[in-house]
């Protein structure tokens, strides 16, 4: 009897920094992933620990039951590699794999500035040097041809991500003034794994905290990148709110020409249009519930009120569409897979 074999070719990926949460989330979306196997996981503290004792809601995903966690990151051999780590740190491991021609998508601010003295004066540590090879900003709405050729994606921020999204049609369409306001409200796993005192439960829970109030490292990221497609000057406020997940924010610029709602809807739908992960709410306000666990972008709001000030606002998942699910997606993009493998999740309501 002849028996019919169809092998499937896995890419081989690894993830270094996976007891973080944007590691875990990596590992959750990348549990649904037809393409990949995830082959190495690294920890300094969980060395030697199965997956599934580390991260227990993982528990059942068979591709995963060999899985351990490896200290040395040396040891690490994938063709694609995500850097979930510390920005400083992605610095001082990314230039190994790529001399070794692995594909890096380091979810980090390390790689995200072509200028480094503003990497330098906002994240206040020495930069090593941008290494010899194609670099890109990983957010696909805008810079999807260049993440297609890119040997180091450097994905974007988790702020950033919902921020640009937000405004990026008004600024290419010219249809704004120069300074543009951003509101926004984050959850406190956007600060990672680590407990402090400012993301201990009685600090968080009942208060919204504005912090970096005009100082935030996301302010300069945001203003370099609008400044690709128009003319911008960011001004931009974090406060943290009493929630696990999400960013909700709230975009405040002024019209340069007297246009209504509905012509601002017209300009995202064709913006957008044929964009998977961005949902355009054309009479509805975005929520946060809707985008949980998502690769979502919600977009609505789109007002403008009697001094012709335009307010649109954008609701993500900072673990998603605002690191993990952004980083698949990339990876997507630069492997050729369909870019919505593995991030197919709907939100909730409430
Ligand atoms: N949380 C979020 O919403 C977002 C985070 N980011 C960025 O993504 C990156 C990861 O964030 P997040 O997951 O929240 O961070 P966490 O603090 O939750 O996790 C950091 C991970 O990095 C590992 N790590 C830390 N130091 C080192 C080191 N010196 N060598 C090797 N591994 C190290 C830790 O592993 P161990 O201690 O076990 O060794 C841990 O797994 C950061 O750069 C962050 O700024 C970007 C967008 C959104
Ligand atoms: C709640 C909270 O603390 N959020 C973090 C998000 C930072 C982050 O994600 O950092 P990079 O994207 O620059 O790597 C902050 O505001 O610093």
């Amino acid at each position: 009897m002849i028996t019919k074999k169809i092998l499937v070719m896995l890419m081989d990926v690894a993830i270094v920094g996976a007891t973080g949460y944007t590691g875990a989330e990596l590992l959750r979306l990348l549990a649904r992933h037809d393409d990949v196997d995830v082959c190495y996981i690294t920890s300094r503290r969980e060395a030697g620990k199965h997956v599934f004792k580390v991260h227990p809601h993982l528990k059942g995903v068979d591709k995963y039951k060999e899985l351990y966690f490896v200290g040395d990151v040396d040891k690490v051999d994938a063709d694609i590699v995500f850097t979930a780590t510390p920005h400083g740190v992605s610095m001082s491991v990314v230039p190994k794999f790529l001399e070794r021609g692995v594909r890096v998508i380091d979810l980090s601010g390390d790689y995200r500035f072509e200028d480094l003295s503003l990497y330098e004066k906002y994240y206040n540590i020495k930069h090593v040097g941008l290494p010899d090879v194609k670099i890109a900003y990983g957010l696909p709405e805008l810079n999807r041809e260049n993440i297609k050729k890119a040997q180091l994606v450097a994905n974007p921020g988790c702020f950033p991500t919902g921020a640009i999204l937000a405004i990026a049609p008004l600024v290419k369409e010219g249809l704004i003034e120069e300074r543009v306001i951003f509101d926004s409200k984050t959850g406190v796993s956007g600060a990672g794994v680590n407990p402090t005192e400012t993301t201990h439960f009685p600090n968080v829970n009942e208060n919204i905290t504005p912090y970096k109030i005009t100082k935030h490292r996301h302010a300069p990221e945001i203003e370099k990148e609008l400044n690709k497609i128009g003319r911008v000057k960011v001004s931009f406020t974090p406060h943290l709110a009493p929630i696990t997940r999400g960013i909700l924010t709230t975009a405040h610029a002024f019209l340069t020409e007297d246009i209504s709602d509905n012509d601002i809807i017209d300009i995202y739908n064709e913006f957008y249009g044929r964009e998977f992960f961005v949902r355009i709410f054309s009479d509805d306000i975005p929520r946060l519930t809707y985008v949980r666990g998502t690769n979502f972008c919600d977009i609505g709001g789109f007002e403008v009120d009697c001094h012709g000030r335009v307010v649109v606002v954008s609701c993500i998942d900072n673990l998603v569409k605002g690191a993990s699910g952004q980083a698949i997606q990339n990876m997507n993009i630069m492997c050729g897979f369909r870019e919505e493998e593995g991030l197919l999740d709907i939100g909730l309501n409430p």
